[in-house]
């Protein structure tokens, strides 16, 4: 297992577990997603397709610095990543955390309660789709922090999304010589 930093926080590397192409660019989209979020009023938070948790550690590190009680759920098909999200999450000094190996929209259709305030989601190149983009819609987040390498289906993701507005929106040249891109958007509730 091989561990990297980005902006202090360690995240892990095993086989079979998707981590971000490109370093340098990672630090600055999940150091962006931080300083978006950090002030805002969130208790709970979800990071969906988290991977090995860069988002929701991130996310969650800077808000526990207001709210000692965060509370991050990160959930993710491959259990290789979420082991490493676990130990990242220890070596980050997160509480109540919990990261589990679940189909994402399975995990979100079935929950009823606890509804968090902020939601990530970082999906494959298929986008989050239809069925839990209309699940978020309805749930109502106050926030969603979208971060794309297909700006296709994330316009078709966006479109359901009707309960929202785009407050941010940036640009990540995460695969240089290359006509791909990251984008990284912030909806608020309207
Ligand atoms: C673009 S990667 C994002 C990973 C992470 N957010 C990061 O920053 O490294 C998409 C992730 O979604 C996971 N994934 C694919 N299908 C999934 C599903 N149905 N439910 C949950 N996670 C899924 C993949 O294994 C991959 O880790």
């Amino acid at each position: 297992m091989l561990e990297e930093r980005f902006n202090r926080i360690p995240l892990f590397i095993r086989p079979q577990g998707f981590f971000q192409t490109n370093p340098q660019v990672a630090e600055g989209l999940y150091g962006t997603a931080q300083q978006w979020v950090k002030d805002l009023p969130v208790n709970k938070l979800w990071d969906l397709f988290c991977g090995v948790g860069g988002f929701g550690l991130h996310c969650a590190k800077a808000l526990q610095e207001k709210n000692p009680d965060i509370e991050l759920t990160g959930i993710e098909i491959a259990p290789s990543a979420i082991y490493c999200a676990g130990l990242s999450a220890q070596k980050c000094g997160l509480k109540k955390v919990n990261f589990q190996s679940l189909d994402a929209a399975n995990f979100a259709l079935n929950q009823d309660e606890n509804k968090p305030d902020l939601v990530i989601v970082n999906p494959p190149r298929r986008g989050i789709g239809k069925p839990l983009a209309q699940f978020l819609n309805q749930m109502q987040p106050q926030f969603i922090l979208y971060s794309s390498c297909n700006a296709i289906s994330m316009t078709k993701d966006l479109l359901e999304l009707t309960h929202y507005q785009l407050q941010k929106i940036q640009l990540f040249d995460m695969f240089p010589h290359t006509s791909h891109y990251e984008v990284l958007t912030l909806l608020i509730k309207r």
